[in-house]
């Protein structure tokens, strides 16, 4: 990757990402309470116990493969008779004495079989038997008992959140009802007196108001239970109510908006009167004015709140970089690591000094390799980038971007997870 190779220099007074990242993770605790759901239920959700294997996998010996099932010591130049037919699904049969078992795939293989040939491996003779061509092994084309996990075995552990393939090893051993972590209540608001609710009619000088609408989605995906106030009016009063209403409702509270350095930004003074700042900027664009708080006594006891930049790209990038993480260990999960790996970069641009930088690009393959193009203007403000955009490529502080050199890319998709 690129850089100057000189230590990274951040703008005074502001966190470096990595070290907020850091304190977001450490400041989470996992809630308390899980519930029962049925496992059709249950996708994205967060397992509140091990989960254990309840019977071997597989559950018999059967066939991997369409074909015959027989001993390797009667293979005879005679061929050996067809003597049982096992479908999938079949009981646990005994193979004759002299003789094969025409079987298909995920059917249990006879008592006394060693070894499955596939069917395009043999030919019949006139008389119907079975003559096998070339080598096979013992064992062969058969799946044995318990060669995957064995009764008891630990399937998925405490705090798995639960993808496809989770849901289907549950099935598979009939489990159809999961304990799970009871769902992180989030209070969510905006504010902002220029916001209006996307759908009402607008006057000059009003925004819609995009981050609600996008955090929303954000924290549903995120498998939270989303408690929305709406856009609060940017005085002190107003949020005061707002924030009171949020803490008694809600396990974290959200807010976007507000949070920068002008006198009409009041959510950061009215914070600090109802609990405190745990801390306020991060060395990043967009994304900068980003603060962790609680409102109480402290961070521990209290309840959390995190407030995102007014900027629709910067509110995205402090939910996924900052927010995200700490919701998922409050919900009882693992932090996911950020994922970075070196792109090169198909375009140069000067860096902003003192601040990180992610850029939203999309990746070209029409060479083979990635190579990152901007995905647009990169104003804080503007969205269409940001909805086009594969990922990010984070610039460090002090560095510009030179055409040709690789820089760290942040795929979007691990925010989904
Ligand atoms: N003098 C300074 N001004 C600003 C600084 C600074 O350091 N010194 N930081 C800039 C940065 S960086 C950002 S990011 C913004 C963040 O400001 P706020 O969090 O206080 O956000 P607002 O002022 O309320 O709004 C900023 C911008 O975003 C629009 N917005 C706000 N909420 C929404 C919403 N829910 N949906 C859509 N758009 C929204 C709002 O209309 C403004 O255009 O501050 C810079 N200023
Ligand atoms: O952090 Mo701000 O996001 O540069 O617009």
């Amino acid at each position: 990757m690129s850089g100057c190779g000189c230590a990274e220099v951040v703008t005074p007074g502001l966190l470096d990402l990595f070290d907020a990242r850091a304190r977001m993770i450490a400041a989470a605790r996992p809630i308390r309470g899980s519930e029962r759901v049925a496992l059709a239920e249950a996708a994205r959700r967060v397992l509140a116990e091990d989960a254990l294997a309840g019977l071997d996998m597989p559950g018999v010996d059967n066939s991997a493969m369409d074909g015959y099932a027989l001993r390797l010591a009667e293979i005879s130049l005679e061929g050996l008779p067809v003597a049982l037919r096992v479908p999938a699904g079949a009981g646990v049969l005994r193979l004759p004495e002299g003789g094969c078992a025409r079987i298909f795939t995920g059917a249990p293989v006879p008592l006394g079989a060693d070894a499955v040939v596939p069917q395009e491996r043999v030919h019949l003779d006139a008389e119907g038997r079975v003559h096998v061509e070339g080598e096979l092994a013992e064992g062969a084309n058969i799946r044995r008992r318990g060669e995957e996990t064995r009764v008891g075995d630990l399937l998925l552990p405490v705090g798995a959140r639960l993808d496809a393939a989770a849901i289907a090893l549950l099935a598979s051993h009939g489990i159809d009802e999961v304990n799970v972590v009871r769902r992180l209540r989030v209070a969510l608001f905006s504010t902002g007196d220029e916001l209006i609710e996307p759908g009402s009619a607008r006057v000059p000088g009003q925004v819609y108001d995009s981050n609600r609408a996008m955090l929303h989605a954000l924290l549903a995906l995120a498998g939270c239970e989303v408690l929305d106030l709406g856009v609060i009016a940017d005085t002190s009063l107003d949020l005061q109510r707002a924030f009171a209403e949020a803490r008694i409702e809600a396990d974290l509270v959200v807010c976007t908006g507000g949070v920068s350095v002008g006198e009409e930004d009041h959510v950061r003074p009215v914070i600090e009167r109802l609990g405190g700042i745990a801390f306020h900027g991060v060395a990043m664009k967009p994304g900068k004015p980003f603060a962790l708080g609680y409102l109480g006594d402290s961070l521990s006891d209290g309840t959390p709140l995190i407030a995102l930049p007014g900027n629709p790209v910067a509110s995205l990038v402090g939910w996924q970089l900052l927010a995200l993480p700490f919701v998922q260990v409050s919900q009882g999960r693992e932090a996911a690591p950020l994922q970075r790996f070196p792109v090169t970069a198909g375009f140069s641009r000067r860096g902003p000094k003192g601040r990180r930088e992610l850029l939203r690009v999309v990746l070209d393959w029409t060479s083979g390799a990635p190579v990152a193009r901007l995905a647009g203007g990169q104003g804080s403000h503007m969205l269409s980038a940001a909805s086009q955009a594969h990922g990010y490529l984070m610039i460090d502080a002090n560095d510009n971007v030179e055409e040709g050199h690789a820089y760290g890319y942040c795929p979007a998709v691990q925010f989904l997870d």
